[in-house]
């Protein structure tokens, strides 16, 4: 029998952590939406689906965003590279549409 303070403290954390994954979840589908019109734009304008140096940049500045923010900088940058091999490969997928 789990102590009833001990259960509400437990409910507590559970409401804001449910409140940080509904964020989460808008604010990766507002990043996908903006990504797939810059998707639209490099098949447009026959741009490769991936900038590299861009890459770059943004995983520098995201481990420096996560060291200060006490956030494991490995985990964002895993974290970004797996955001960004999907958006990739809804580039392609988008390029592939545009030329069929
Ligand atoms: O900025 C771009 O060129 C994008 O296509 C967006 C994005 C990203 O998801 O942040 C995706 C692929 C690129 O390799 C770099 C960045």
């Amino acid at each position: 029998m789990i102590d009833p303070d001990v259960k509400a403290q437990l409910g507590n954390y559970r409401q804001s952590i449910d409140n940080i994954d509904a964020a989460l979840v808008h604010m990766l589908a507002e990043r996908f939406r903006c990504t797939k019109e810059v998707g639209v734009l490099k098949a447009k304008y026959n741009l490769p689906p991936a900038d590299p140096a861009r890459e770059e940049f943004q995983i520098e500045r995201l481990r420096r965003l996560a060291k200060d923010a006490n956030l494991d900088p490995d985990f964002a940058e895993k974290f970004l590279n797996f955001v960004i091999k999907e958006v990739i490969r809804h580039h392609e997928q988008i390029a592939a549409d545009l030329k069929a």
